[in-house]
């Protein structure tokens, strides 16, 4: 469904004198079957994010190509409702000045016109899907607690029933109880909508939780892909680093 081939990025490092250019990604390729929740486990500063952005089309890499379902992403209107991002930062991502009704009727009056009492009755059922009251509906995102403005995230993200997710440390920044109750959500809409997740992250058991596969990056480069259950077999030297750093 999802397929990422040979992308490469670069930036330019400013010097006392002049720029240098370093690239942090280099030909990066991997794909996400329908349905699929892969997890991407890399070091800080390994490209993740930039990979993220790169899928999710807020940034162009320099060489290579994104496609989903054949169409490449780097078109708009191909893009459009089939990919949403959801951020570590969940206060920074909902607009302060938007009641939670406002914030995830957004994308959908983007996408079509509606009947006020129908985008009420679509919101609220939306809340319902991610665990949230109607009551918060006029709340905004500084009168919500971070689990429930991660939800509020999550409501907006599958919104328009896009085809993939793409979770970067969604879950980093809540407390253990709360990042289980949203993984056992993305978990369960996973299997109600059919929905495939990239999930970024640092943390190897919401990886486990959540994913059927994982991909290692290593300063811009995929160096092991695996089943999750294959993880204690993996040999790779920097994946086995990783894995042993965290677990
Ligand atoms: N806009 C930018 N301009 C210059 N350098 C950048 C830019 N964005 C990212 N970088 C650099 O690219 C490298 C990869 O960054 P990226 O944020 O993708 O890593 P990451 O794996 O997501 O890290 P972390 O786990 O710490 O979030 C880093 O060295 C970072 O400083």
């Amino acid at each position: 469904m999802l397929q990422v081939r040979d992308i490469w990025r670069s930036y330019r490092d400013k010097k006392w004198f002049g720029s240098a250019s370093r690239e942090v990604l280099k030909g990066v390729s991997f794909e996400v079957a329908p349905g699929e929740a892969v997890g991407l486990l890399g070091a800080s500063g390994s490209g993740k994010s930039t990979l993220a952005r790169i899928i999710s089309g807020i940034e162009a890499p320099e060489r290579g190509e994104v496609t989903l379902h054949g169409l490449n992403l780097m078109h708009r209107r191909h893009r459009r409702q089939r990919i949403s991002v959801v951020f570590q930062d969940y206060t920074a991502s909902i607009n302060p000045s938007m009641t939670v009704f406002d914030a995830i009727a957004e994308p959908l009056r983007l996408q079509s016109v509606w009947a006020r009492e129908a985008l009420y009755e679509h919101v609220a059922a939306l809340l319902a899907r991610v665990g949230l009251p109607e009551a918060l509906m006029q709340r905004y995102a500084a009168e919500l607690s971070g689990g429930q403005a991660q939800r509020v995230c999550i409501a907006r993200a599958i919104a328009n029933q896009p085809d993939l997710i793409i979770l970067d440390e969604a879950v980093s920044s809540l407390d253990v109880p709360v990042q289980v109750q949203i993984l056992e959500l993305l978990e369960a809409l996973r299997e109600s909508c059919g929905l495939s997740y990239l999930f970024i992250t640092h943390d190897v058991m919401a990886l486990c939780f959540v994913c059927q596969r994982v991909l290692f990056l290593d300063d811009g480069r995929i160096v092991e892909s695996c089943k999750v259950e294959s993880l204690p077999d993996v040999r790779q030297p920097y994946a086995r680093r990783l894995l042993n750093a965290v677990i």
